[in-house]
């Protein structure tokens, strides 16, 4: 088969493999995301999730591997903060918010964290208010503008920090497990946003729980071992038997 074109492509990941001495962790993974798409990442524990956010993100070498991202931008050679430059955002699983600071303060500091220190200094107080408040409304959180992030619910805080994200205009943000700790409303709630968030930018998520995933409603890749074992609808990966066999056999 031939190799798909990476032009037009949001991010191309081909024959990745990293190895922890010896291990290999991303065994030649390849993968592809188009502009304003959001895939939903599955698999067991191990199956190199994390590893594959670390090498798109700069964190992690691989070994070997092509990672280019808008089509031509070769992610293999640029450091951390020069891909967060470019355009990709990270959630982690855990929320950093700024506890002893407002939700709006956050997002007013998110904000001025993207300006850079020229532009900071000439900075109009207030020039930010709309685009906090669109950010707000994107997030659920209008009402609670004046609260301090300490006292959000842990599922408030997690929007809060995606908020922050959004503040850097990023076209791909990739979200690791972004429902843990949630009640089941904010979960549901937490879909319909990625779902909004999509609109204009391209979210891969991380996410083993598998309700929030079918609310999500996007294609699904499953991997293992460090590459992919299958993918398409959740209902077509979950009635694959190489899938059922890697979650329920052994
Ligand atoms: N820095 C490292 N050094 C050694 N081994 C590592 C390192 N990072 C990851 N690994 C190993 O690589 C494999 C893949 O790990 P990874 O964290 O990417 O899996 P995952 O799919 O994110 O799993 P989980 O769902 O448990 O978070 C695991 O066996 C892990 O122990």
């Amino acid at each position: 088969m031939s190799k798909p074109d990476p032009q037009h492509t949001q991010l191309y990941l081909d024959g990745v493999s990293v190895s922890f001495d010896g291990f290999r962790a991303l065994n030649n993974l390849s993968l592809i995301i188009m502009p304003g798409e959001m895939r939903a990442i599955i698999g067991p524990n191990g199956a190199g999730k994390t590893t594959m956010m670390d090498v798109i993100t700069g964190k992690t070498r691989p070994d070997k591997g092509t990672i280019l991202f808008d089509g031509d931008t070769d992610l293999t050679e640029m450091d951390e903060a020069d891909i967060a430059t470019l355009g990709i955002g990270r959630k982690f699983q855990k929320p950093t918010v700024f506890e002893s600071h407002t939700v709006w303060d956050n997002l007013d500091l998110a904000l001025a964290g993207k300006r850079g220190p020229f532009a900071s200094l000439f900075h109009r107080e207030g020039a930010n208010d709309d685009r906090i408040l669109s950010i707000l409304d994107t997030i659920r959180l209008p009402a609670r503008r004046h609260v301090l992030a300490g006292s959000l619910s842990h599922g408030q805080k997690q929007w809060l920090e995606i908020g922050m994200l959004l503040a850097q205009e990023p076209k791909l943000l990739l979200v690791d497990e972004p429902v843990a700790g949630m009640t089941d409303a904010e979960t549901a709630e937490t879909a319909r946003l990625l779902r909004e968030i999509a609109q204009t930018r391209s979210v891969v998520v991380v996410e083993h729980d598998m309700t929030f995933v079918r609310d999500l409603d996007v294609k699904v890749t499953v991997l293992h071992e460090g590459s992919v074992l299958s993918d398409g609808s959740l209902d077509h990966v979950s009635a694959d038997p190489r899938v059922i066999e890697v979650y329920l056999g052994r």
